[in-house]
């Protein structure tokens, strides 16, 4: 008998199947155990669904797997078990990208092998991997992004958030450069500490490695000095 596969919007009266469809996928999938009981999730999934674009997708019109969304976010994408590797993953997805069109991003733990290669099949690219210390289960994981249709300008809006915030952090960090220099006797260069702020630095930003790290502190401190001269 052939099978159907619909997607619709999902109403607050499929908040039971939501719940189930997150708490099974999530068991069966490579990630680490939820944090919260399953009572404490169905409740918050059902707050949810007033507030996200949820769509579900029903084989034979049986709920099987869902899409959890809002403007800039893939907040979820669950597919039972006994449906994987069906296209219903697949079909989730192309209605995600087709309702937002300028892009999104998701989180994927760093584990999850499948749903990486499942993105990545899709044409979505790894931005960033984290520690895991910003996430409730604390691990490791990877910010993912389908660009939409214009990549450069979906990457540019990235980049000017993290520079908003690079921004505030120069701003603090050279006020504190210029209260350092009221107190301080010797207000020579200190080359020891500022190895010691690239090193720090290091642990956070690998890829920049302590080297490039210095020349970043070195300028930034430069900077700020001559700041605080004004
Ligand atoms: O830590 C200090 O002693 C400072 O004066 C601050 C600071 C900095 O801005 O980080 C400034 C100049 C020194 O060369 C090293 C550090």
């Amino acid at each position: 008998m052939p099978t159907e596969l619909t997607l619709r919007p999902a109403t607050e009266a499929d908040a039971k199947a939501v719940a189930g469809i997150h708490l099974t996928s999530r068991r069966a999938a490579a990630m680490p155990p939820g944090v919260h009981p399953d009572g404490e999730v169905s409740t918050w999934l059902t707050g949810r669904l007033l507030m996200d674009e949820v769509w579900l997708a029903e084989v034979d019109e049986a709920p099987v797997g869902y899409a959890r969304f809002t403007p800039t976010w893939l907040d979820d994408l669950y597919v039972l078990p006994t449906h994987a590797g069906r296209g219903v993953g697949s079909a989730l997805l192309d209605l995600v990208k087709a309702q937002r069109p300028d892009g999104f991003c998701l989180w994927v733990f760093e584990t999850n092998a499948p749903a990486r290669a499942f993105y990545a099949h899709h044409g979505l690219v790894e931005l960033e991997h984290t520690d895991g210390s910003a996430n409730e289960e604390k691990a490791p994981d990877v910010r993912m992004a389908w660009p939409g249709s214009n990549p450069l300008a979906f990457l540019r809006q990235l980049i000017d958030e993290v520079d908003d915030q690079l921004g505030d952090l120069l701003a603090r960090r050279t006020a504190l450069t210029a209260a350092v220099q009221e107190i301080k006797h010797d207000v020579s260069r200190d080359p020891a500490r500022e190895r010691e702020i690239a090193e720090a630095m290091a642990d956070r930003a690998p890829a920049l490695g302590v080297e490039r790290l210095s020349r970043i502190v070195h300028t930034i401190i430069t900077e700020s000095l001559d700041a605080a001269r004004d």
